[in-house]
């Protein structure tokens, strides 16, 4: 399985490897050009990751798909010649493809064509660290490449010319179908093994009473170098999409000695393959369990209205969409003030903050007790009748839920804030 797990290393040397890109965007009728534009960018930087170079790109205006190659053919030639002219030897479509048109404008073009999916399934194999990252992402790997099979280039090798196109008898095919089968059903029993352990684990971690949070949002916000200012952490912190695959874990002390353990995770991105949302759930499974999320933005970001759609949606899928949330702009050091206004008008209640100068990082800590607030610290309370004077108080500097006149005094449920814990201490009863 070892070929499956770890193909990057040793294919950085590989003549056959795809190393020039023509990228093709596609403008579908509920877009405008700057949105489309924009998805190429980050397709670019999304290719580029795999240290394949973008030679040129085009934007493809579709009214309606081609089902044989998503555009139409007399688009098609004009692609292929673009390509060719540049001496590309890939074509990325931001859009995905069928198996069936990606064979189809292979064997026209026999050039390699490649989808947005592919690639970030590609990133997501290179980065990939832990035992449970690595089996999710071959997993998801293996159920992309099953129809697929039949391709010059997969990501089995990620090479040109391997598994030869058209001339495999069905013998062949049908025997590369089995095995893939059975490498996903052996991907899915290690995943189970691996999530059970990793279920244990946390089941005992859960037993301490810190509260928890995660860091979630898009990829590039800036999500670890948050949580390296917040905790003075060394988490990894690069200018690459999906730095971190893999759940960090640091304690934080808030204002009030209050403890929060906070966990950073894999960022987001538009057109997330589905099969890696489904792979990652059982990661993300740290960012659904905990009491509630950070949700941080790059606010110079062009599209940061997409990116909080796009989070939301994912946060969506993993049934996450609920939890607390605190929305934080972050990057206000680089912010234009029509950026900030423009944030300010997307969220009215986020929080700006710059985890590089480290402005806003006071404010964010004093909203996270503030959070743990309401969402923690919630006592009953038994007040004998002749302390009055209590239940005034909690009615004043907390949040009474529940309230009930018993015949040994007042039966109170409610939050108060953690500075009050000492004078409230003595009527607690659980
Ligand atoms: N100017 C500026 N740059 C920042 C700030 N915070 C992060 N960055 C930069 O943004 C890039 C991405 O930061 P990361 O912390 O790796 O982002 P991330 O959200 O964890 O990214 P993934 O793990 O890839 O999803 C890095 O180049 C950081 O140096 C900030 O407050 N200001
Ligand atoms: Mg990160």
């Amino acid at each position: 399985m070892a070929d499956f797990l770890d193909n990057s290393a040793q294919q950085k040397d590989d003549p056959l490897r795809v190393e020039r890109a023509y990228l093709v965007g596609v403008q579908n009728p509920d877009m405008t050009a700057g949105e489309a534009e924009e998805l190429v960018a980050e397709l670019t930087e999304l290719v580029e990751n795999l240290q394949i170079s973008v030679v040129a790109s085009t934007i493809v205006k579709l009214r309606a798909p081609n089902p044989a190659t998503l555009v139409g053919s007399g688009k098609v030639e004009e692609i292929i010649g673009a390509a060719r002219l540049h001496d590309c030897d890939v074509v990325v479509f931001d859009e995905g493809l069928s198996p069936a048109q990606q064979r189809n404008w292979e064997k026209q073009s026999k050039l390699t064509v490649i989808d947005r999916q592919e690639v970030i399934l590609d990133i997501f194999a290179d980065r990939a660290q832990t035992r449970e990252a690595v089996l999710q992402v071959a997993l998801a790997r293996m159920e992309y490449s099953l129809p697929r099979l039949t391709r010059a280039w997969t990501h089995l090798s990620r090479q040109r010319g391997k598994g030869a196109m058209g001339g495999e008898g069905e013998t062949q095919l049908e025997q590369d179908r089995r095995i893939v089968r059975d490498r996903i059903t052996r991907l899915k029993r290690e995943l189970h093994e691996v999530q059970q352990h990793r279920g244990v684990q946390r089941a005992k971690r859960r037993r301490v009473p810190v509260p928890t949070a995660a860091i979630v949002g898009y990829t590039n916000a800036g999500k670890s170098s948050l949580l390296n200012a917040i905790t003075g952490a060394t988490v990894l912190a690069e200018d690459k999409l999906f730095a971190t695959l893999d759940p960090t874990t640091r304690q934080l002390l808030l204002p009030g000695n209050q403890k929060l353990l906070v966990t950073d995770t894999v960022g987001f991105v538009r057109r997330l393959p589905h099969g890696l949302v489904e792979a990652f759930k059982a990661t993300l499974e740290e960012a659904i369990v905990s009491d509630f999320l950070i949700h941080v933005l790059d606010v110079t970001a062009a599209s940061v209205a997409e990116h909080h759609k796009t989070t939301l949606e994912v946060l969506g899928e993993l049934d996450a969409d609920e939890r607390p949330r605190l929305t934080v702009f972050n990057k206000i050091d680089a912010a234009t003030p029509e950026q900030i206004n423009r944030a300010k008008l997307l969220i009215p209640d986020a929080l700006f903050v710059s985890a590089v100068t480290g402005e806003g990082l006071k404010e964010f800590a004093t909203h996270c007790t503030d959070l743990i607030r309401d969402t923690f610290g919630s006592a009953e309370l038994l007040v004998p009748h002749e302390r009055y004077d209590v239940v005034a108080r909690l009615h004043q500097v907390g949040h009474v839920q529940e309230e009930e006149t018993l015949d040994e005094g007042v039966r109170l449920i409610g939050r108060y804030p953690p500075a009050q814990h000492g004078y409230f201490a003595p009527f607690v009863v659980s």
